[in-house]
């Protein structure tokens, strides 16, 4: 019990946090119907890393069933769950975030994507009454895959370098690195909300890999971190999707597009269930600046590095460290 409560202490949002406007309603919104969407999506990737994306080809249903099926994973009683985790560096996670000490007001399945690990994963993550959870994994992943290949090409379409797969092939690749995680964070509770304080649910942080998409149901949570070091609070959308830049998309456009912070809060009365996408390149993939972005006489901003060393040095990290700031290249260099 004082192991319990000593982590809902630690938890409470403290008042390092600048202070927080309400519901934020400047969320870029592109509209992939929109013969403007790919200027759209390079202009939010530049502004705030951030954009919500409406129109999209992923059937509603898709989003829906995963999320009933994953309830009630997340219903089972713990210690079924627990049979899963703790995740190794996959697998079904409680409070705990990542191998360093971070927590959260959350539970979630992490998972690779990876064909030959996430077959492995099959038996060792989800119970074998989960077959359709596995089934619907799949399926959801495969349709946001593919939509988040289209976003890529768009930005190269629109950023008029080549070739347009650049950046998507990383991720259609059989080796890509990409991982999916369905995240549960319950109401927060009852004390905590008299007090007036907000849960942690997933402290602040930046996703190291090119880009990430989230669905969420219908409960706010979700806030990013303006320029201005302001958090806004994200409004939910159940059938639209939120993609973030990660840090190496931001070394592959030598510093144009932004990594964006974000963290998430737990609600006072509702359940929050978010599913996100990280799509990433394979391990030796170099992470650098697309030759054909940079302008005559730019120099790099970052040392040069693999995804699998950026990947291991992230694992020695602590959620809401900058782990970009490690390979900056000091100024002027
Ligand atoms: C504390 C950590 C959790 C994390 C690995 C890390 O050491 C630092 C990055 C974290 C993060 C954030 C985005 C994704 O949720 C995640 C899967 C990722 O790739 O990087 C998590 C990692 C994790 O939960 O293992
Ligand atoms: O739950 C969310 O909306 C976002 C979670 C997140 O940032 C993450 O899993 O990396
Ligand atoms: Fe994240």
């Amino acid at each position: 019990m004082e192991i319990l409560s000593q982590t809902v202490d630690n938890l409470a949002c403290n008042n390092t946090c600048k202070p927080i406007s309400s519901t934020f309603h400047g969320i870029p919104v592109v509209d992939l119907l929109d013969p403007d969407a790919k200027t759209q999506i390079v202009e939010a990737c530049k502004e705030i890393g951030f954009f919500k994306v409406i129109n999209h080809s992923v059937p509603m249903e898709f989003m829906s069933r995963l999320e009933c099926e994953a309830i009630k994973f997340f219903n089972l009683p713990r210690l079924d769950k627990e049979k899963y985790g703790p995740p190794n560096a996959f697998g079904y996670g409680y409070r705990k975030i990542g191998p360093n000490n971070d927590v959260g007001w959350v539970e979630y399945i992490l998972l690779s994507t990876r064909p030959e690990i996430i077959s492995q994963d099959a038996q060792v993550v989800l119970p074998g009454s989960s077959e359709i959870l596995w089934s619907l994994i799949n399926e959801y992943v495969s349709a946001v895959k593919n939509m988040t290949c289209s976003i890529l090409e768009m930005i190269i379409e629109e950023l008029k370098i080549g070739p347009k797969d650049v950046l998507s092939s990383l991720i259609r690749d059989e080796k890509s690195d990409s991982c999916f995680r369905v995240n549960h964070y319950p109401p927060c509770p009852e004390r905590q909300a008299l007090s007036g304080e907000n849960l942690i649910g997933f402290g602040e942080h930046t996703d190291p890999q090119i880009i990430s998409v989230v669905r969420s149901n219908d409960t706010s949570g979700l806030q990013i971190c303006m320029r201005d070091g302001t958090w806004v609070s994200v409004p939910p959308d159940q059938s639209s999707f939120f993609f973030n830049v990660g840090d190496s998309m931001q070394v592959i456009t030598n510093g144009r597009f932004r990594s964006v912070k974000h963290r998430v809060l737990a609600h006072r009365l509702k359940s929050r269930v978010s599913m996100v996408y990280f799509g990433g390149p394979p391990l030796s993939t170099k992470i650098t600046p697309l030759s054909s972005l940079m302008e005559e006489g730019e120099e790099e901003l970052y040392e040069e590095f693999t995804w699998s060393e950026y990947k291991n040095l992230a694992n020695k990290t602590m959620l809401g460290d900058n782990r970009l700031g490690l390979f900056e290249k000091p100024v002027g260099q």
